[in-house]
This record gives structure tokens, C-alpha cells and sequence, in this order.
């Protein structure tokens, strides 16, 4: 295997260029080095931390199970559908989307050799029924995805498919189209697939939802789309290596967390990640809920009142250069973007020569796509740099599972290690709970009626002519 060879991964090594955050309106290098020895404390926590988190063990599972499973089934399977929502949906997206690409999905069978791939989060109802209509039922499978075995979403979507299944199959072959992954002790779906007797993968209870991507959350729907889930775990394993570097300005992760969390105190609440290529755009999404849920919090470790946290934003380049970045350019100086650069595509799309008298046209032609977009890349982070937005670049070698793996990683580190620095819990959410809460109020969920009754009041006292 490639990653086994030391010299492949160092040349596979995502290095973190920070020269563009220092200026007027960002950081000095005096800044960083005399937060350093509060970073080191964090790294050390972090570190402390490994077993209790789960997480960081992630990349030493056993991932046979997973392959021995797509193996087994994926002749007899077109589409592999994963019902589940936030972290329990987005880390697949994000990996198939990088290693398979956009297209894959449109790809014939005999190409892509492995079955489709369809994600759906959300229980907007266009969605369910849209997907229902397009499926062959008797040759799909059904991923349930859910840590708790409680989500609303994601189990009204079980029920609108377990019971399309049943008219499609029959209720005694349900076993051979859904396939549960959830917490091995607790929640809902623990308790349905026990009764049904169906497939069932653990989900290690220790490890949070959106650090979940390289659990059987993700590594089940990769592993039945070809993804090579040894490779991605081997660049998790190595990212975390980068990442357990005690001096943190080696140490990306631990970098990259400091100069988020010292851009914050300076008054930049908005983090912006914009990788440039259509293979890592899920990322940015999947970077969205690791970085919101774990960092905006109202109170520190100790009670007291915080508010802290970045707002992430989604930005993919070059295509947002002709949406966003006026705002990024000219607008408040409170944003840090993060750009995401890749220096070997798999494709360079060669442009070709035309035209040569239209020099606004004839000057692409000789290049590559591969070196038009690195330039605009380079260009934007220039532009913003002198126009004092500061920004901070991750560089991939290449796109790849290693690389992915080893991304997912640094993220997850450099997650943690800002945790420690604002003082707060990273491992909790408590912030949704009350959204869940009325949600079942409002359904009359039995339990939450005097919740039920807040709310209709609530309406009763609303002003309709501020409904314009
Ligand atoms: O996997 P579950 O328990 O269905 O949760 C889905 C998502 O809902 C949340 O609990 C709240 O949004 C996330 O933390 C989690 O990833």
C-alpha cells in the first residue's frame, strides 16, 4: 500500500501557509509566539484527552467488517441511501464528493462498479417522495444513520421507507434492504433493530456525532461506494501525528486554533472556508457543524458566561470569487478565510488554443484549467492580504483518502484544541435541544404538552401586523 511508504505520506502532507494573516487588521507573529505556551497547554489537554474522547482512536479500528458488508452486498444493490442528518449525513457527503467526484452517480454501473450513492438529510417532503419516486426499492439498500436512535428527521425518513419497503418487498424481507447504525446501548433504533433482528453497526458511544465521520457512520457508505477506507484512516492516523505536535507553531492544528481563536478576540466572528475545487466543497459543509456546534457556546467550562464561537461560512472557489469577495474585500474587517489549495488535480483540463487575435480571449489558450484556478486561488489571497482581510491557506498535495483522511483529523484536532483555549465543552450541543423540544410540542409528542401549551399561548400574543 502506497501509505505505508514514509516518504508517499510526507509528500502527502496538507502544510498550513499563515504568511497572509499577518497585516493592520490581523495578527503579528509577537501575538502568536506569546500565546504559544497557552496553545502548548492545549495541545497537552488534547492529548491527555485521546482515550476519553474516542475520536483520536479512530484511525486504529479494525475496518474489515465494512468491506466484508459492501462486499456482500454490492451486486445485488444500485443505490445505497443514507437516511440521517448533521453529523450523521455530512461526513458522507463530504467523502463521497471528494473521492468519487460530483459525477459519480451519473456514471454507468460497468464505471463505477460500485452501487450509487444518495444522502438524504433533510425531511423536507419534495425530498423523501422525490427519491421514493426515482428508486427501485427491491435493489436498494437503506443506510439508518442516528447516534441517539431519536432524530425526528431522520426517523420519520425510516418510517416513509420502511413502509415503502414493506409494500415493495414485504415485511420479512426488510432485513435485506436496512441496515442500522446507531449507539450499541441506548436510543430508539438500538431497540427497532434488535426487535427486527437487522443488521446493526456500533457507533463507539464515546465519539460525538460530528466527529463521527470516520466511524461506521462514514466508513459504511464508503466502503459501499469503493471509497479505500484503510488509506483514509492511515491519513487520519497520520494527521493526528502532525497534530500531537507539542510546539504549536509546527503543529497545524494546533496553529490553525490559535490564530482562529486570537482572530475572534480581535473581533473576527466569522470564519470563512472556501476550497478551491468542486471535490472538497462538502467539506467546507461538513467543516460547518464541527466548528458551529462545537465552538458557539454561552458558557465556559467553569459556568460563567462566554458567547463565544465564529459563524462559518461556505465558500467555494473560483466560483464564489464572483459572489463573495467584493464583501470579503471591502466589507468589515471581521472575517479570517481559510482558503483550501490543491497543487496536483487529478485532471488539468487543457485549454485550447483560439482566436489568437483576441488577446482578452487567446491568452488562456496553452494553459490549464488546473493552472487558471491555482492562479485565481493565489490572485484572491493575494488581493485580500493587501487589502488588510487576513486569510490563512491549507494546501493539499493531491485529493485523495489519505488527504481527506488527514484533513478530517486536523479539523477534528484543531477543533479540540479551541475548545481548550475559549475554555468551553467542544463535546456538547445543548444549544439545539430546545428546537428539538418544540418540535415535539408542536407534533403532541406525549410529555410535552405543558411545552404545547407555551407555545400556543406564545401565538396567541403575537401582533399580526407584523406579518406584512
Ligand atoms: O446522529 P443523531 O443522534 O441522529 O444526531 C444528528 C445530529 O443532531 C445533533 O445532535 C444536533 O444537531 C448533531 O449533533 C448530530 O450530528
Amino acid at each position: 500500500m502506497r501509505y505505508e511508504d514514509a516518504a508517499w505520506r510526507e509528500k502527502q502532507r496538507i502544510r498550513l501557509d499563515v504568511n497572509n494573516v499577518f497585516g493592520t487588521h490581523g495578527l503579528t507573529p509577537a501575538e502568536l509566539e506569546a500565546e504559544a505556551p497557552r496553545a502548548a497547554a492545549a495541545i497537552a489537554a488534547v492529548q491527555e484527552r485521546r482515550a476519553d474522547l474516542g475520536w483520536p482512536l479512530l484511525p486504529d479500528q479494525d475496518v474489515t467488517p465494512f468491506e466484508q458488508f459492501a462486499a456482500a452486498h454490492r451486486d445485488r444493490i444500485d443505490t445505497f441511501v443514507v437516511l440521517g442528518i448533521g453529523g450523521s449525513a455530512l461526513g458522507n457527503i463530504a467523502v463521497q464528493t471528494a473521492i468519487n467526484g460530483p459525477f459519480y452517480n451519473l456514471l454507468p454501473r460497468e464505471q463505477r462498479g460500485w452501487p450509487r450513492l444518495l444522502v438524504l438529510d433533510n425531511s423536507d417532503p419534495e425530498l423523501n417522495a422525490g427519491a421514493l419516486r426515482m428508486l427501485d426499492l427491491r435493489r436498494t439498500m437503506f443506510n439508518v444513520i442516528s447516534k441517539s436512535g431519536t432524530t425526528a428527521e431522520t426517523m420519520a425518513s425510516f418510517l416513509y421507507f420502511r413502509q415503502a419497503l414493506v409494500e415493495a418487498v414485504g415485511e420479512d424481507r426488510l432485513g435485506d434492504h436496512i441496515v442500522l447504525t446507531t449507539d450499541p446501548n441506548s436510543g430508539f433504533l438500538r431497540q427497532i433493530g434488535q426487535r427486527e433482528g437487522w443488521t446493526m453497526f456500533d457507533l463507539p458511544p464515546k465519539v460525538g456525532g460530528r466527529f463521527s465521520v470516520l466511524t461506521s457512520v462514514g466508513l459504511l457508505s464508503a466502503a459501499m461506494t469503493g471509497v479505500n477506507i484503510r488509506e483514509l484512516l492511515a491519513g487520519a492516523a497520520y494527521g493526528r501525528e502532525l497534530a500531537a505536535n507539542p510546539d504549536p507553531l509546527r503543529n497545524p492544528a494546533a496553529l490553525g486554533a490559535l490564530i482562529n481563536y486570537l482572530c475572534f478576540r480581535k473581533g473576527k466572528p466569522i470564519v470563512v472556508m472556501m476550497p478551491y475545487a468542486n471535490r472538497l466543497r462538502d467539506v467546507a459543509d461538513w467543516f460547518a457543524q464541527l466548528w458551529a456546534e462545537s465552538l458557539g457556546k454561552a458558557v465556559d467550562r467553569q459556568g460563567k458566561p462566554a458567547r463565544v464561537g465564529q459563524t462559518p461560512v461556505k465558500a467555494l472557489g473560483a466560483t464564489d470569487q464572483h459572489s463573495q469577495v467584493q464583501l470579503y474585500m471591502e466589507g468589515p474587517y471581521d472575517k479570517l478565510i481559510n482558503f483550501i489549495a490543491v497543487e496536483q488535480y487529478a485532471e488539468t483540463a487543457p485549454i485550447p488554443t483560439a482566436y489568437a487575435d483576441l488577446e482578452g480571449v487567446s491568452y488562456l489558450g496553452g494553459h490549464t484549467m488546473a493552472e487558471l484556478i491555482q492562479a485565481e486561488q493565489q490572485a484572491t489571497a493575494i488581493a485580500l492580504s493587501e487589502a488588510g482581510q487576513p486569510n490563512i491557506t491549507h494546501i493539499f498535495p493531491e485529493i485523495n483518502a489519505f488527504t481527506l483522511g488527514q484533513f478530517f483529523m486536523l479539523m477534528e484536532m484543531q477543533t479540540a484544541i479551541a475548545g481548550e483555549l475559549y475554555d468551553i465543552n467542544a463535546f456538547d450541543q445543548p444549544g439545539v435541544e430546545a428546537g428539538k423540544i418544540n418540535t415535539y410540542a408542536l407534533l403532541g409528542r406525549r410529555g410535552f404538552e405543558e411545552r404545547r401549551a407555551a407555545i400556543a399561548a406564545r401565538a396567541q400574543a403575537l401582533d399580526s401586523r407584523w406579518v406584512v
